[in-house]
């Protein structure tokens, strides 16, 4: 797999793969400020749940070190105030939060700003480092579902460049073409920000997985023209019931699903889960700005003033998800139920193989 690395940390600075000029060029940046790696979040420069999560862990780690040679008290003080900024960046994609809280966690109980430092560049290497592995494990899971199906649809990005590599809903296509299966993909172009076509589409062509571009509008009848046997999705934020919010278009393929009798699967860490909300109704919906939809690559596409409804996501019902796919394993429809629990179950301790 030839796909370049979405996220570095090299002598303490944070580069970053600039997914918005992708397809065209690879570029990296470097963030060199918490104000940096905001912007970098904000404008999808780096974006997809686990990649936001693990480049605003860096983001903390960087602004703490800025921090050096302040009293402890001051520096916890003035680390809050960077959690709550980095933690006002996006809201949906709930792996944001659980990397800032993760790294506050270990800071604590500190007993000097060196430890504090130290311990939040350890950690978001940590998170970075881990997320590479779960990939992986939800790739072979997603794999082992797939492994008899050939033509599947997917939406967004859920690829190596929303993680640290591998990706969710892309993972079972590139460790597939390592191993030798060839799916054909379908890939919807996602609209408003096209992270379908610019993205995905691009990303799978670099594992020469054999993927086709369509429209948002164009699935059901992909569907029944091409004879599309699953689909899959990542997930941005999963309730304790299972209900789930993904890319906007995610519940479309889902009622689509339903409707032709194919299976809809949802592939995400167990990091993506917010075990604080009930169902979906709780899940924040980001609200993006209106030129998303009424310009495309800067060319105006509506009448000037028009009003726009913009939302970045929409929620599935779990009714509507055949399996969520995890690095601990795959949970089945009936034991949604049991979420709490079985996303509670250490690595390795699996809940279904
Ligand atoms: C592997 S998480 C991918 C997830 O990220 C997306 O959103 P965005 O591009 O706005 O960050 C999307 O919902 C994908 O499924």
């Amino acid at each position: 797999m030839s796909i370049p690395t979405p996220i570095k940390w090299e002598n303490d600075n944070l580069i970053i793969l600039d997914q918005q000029q992708l397809p065209h060029e690879i570029v990296y940046i470097t963030l060199e400020t918490i104000e940096d790696v905001f912007d970098a979040i904000v404008t999808l420069k780096v974006r997809g749940a686990p990649a936001i999560g693990i480049a605003a862990a860096y983001g903390l780690a960087l602004a703490a070190k800025k921090h050096d040679g302040r009293l402890l008290e001051s520096f916890h003080l003035r680390l809050h105030e960077d959690y709550l900024y980095l933690a006002g960046s996006r809201p949906t994609a709930v792996n944001l939060f659980w990397a800032l809280d993760r790294l506050m966690n270990k800071v604590e109980a500190v007993e000097s700003v060196l430890e504090a430092i130290a311990l939040l560049e350890k950690e978001a290497v940590a998170i970075h480092e881990e997320d590479e592995k779960t990939c992986e494990q939800i790739g072979n899971y997603a794999l082992s579902l797939l492994n008899d199906k050939t033509r599947v649809m997917t939406i967004c990005n859920a690829g190596t460049i929303a993680t640290a590599k591998y990706g969710t809903a892309l993972a079972p296509f590139h460790i597939g073409a390592e191993k030798g299966k060839k799916f054909e993909v379908y890939a919807c172009e996602t609209r408003p920000v096209l992270q379908g076509s610019r993205l995905t589409v691009w990303e799978l062509q670099q594992s020469d997985v054999d993927v086709t571009l369509i429209t948002d509008s164009m699935a059901a009848h992909t569907i029944q023209a091409k004879g599309v046997e699953a689909i899959i999705v990542g997930a941005d934020r999963i309730a304790e019931n299972g209900d789930t919010a993904n890319k906007i278009g995610t519940l479309n393929l889902a009622i689509l699903a339903k409707e032709y009798g194919i299976p809809f699967y949802v592939a995400a860490p167990t990091t993506t889960f917010d075990l604080t909300i009930e169902s979906g109704k709780g899940i924040p919906i980001e609200e993006r700005k209106a030129e998303e939809i009424t310009t495309i690559a800067g060319q105006s596409v509506a009448p000037e003033g028009t009003k726009v409804f913009n939302p970045a996501f929409d929620v599935t019902p779990s009714a509507l998800i055949t399996a969520i796919i995890t690095e601990k394993g795959i949970v089945n429809q009936a034991d949604y139920i049991n979420i709490k629990s079985l996303v509670g179950r250490q690595a390795g301790e699996e809940v279904e193989a």
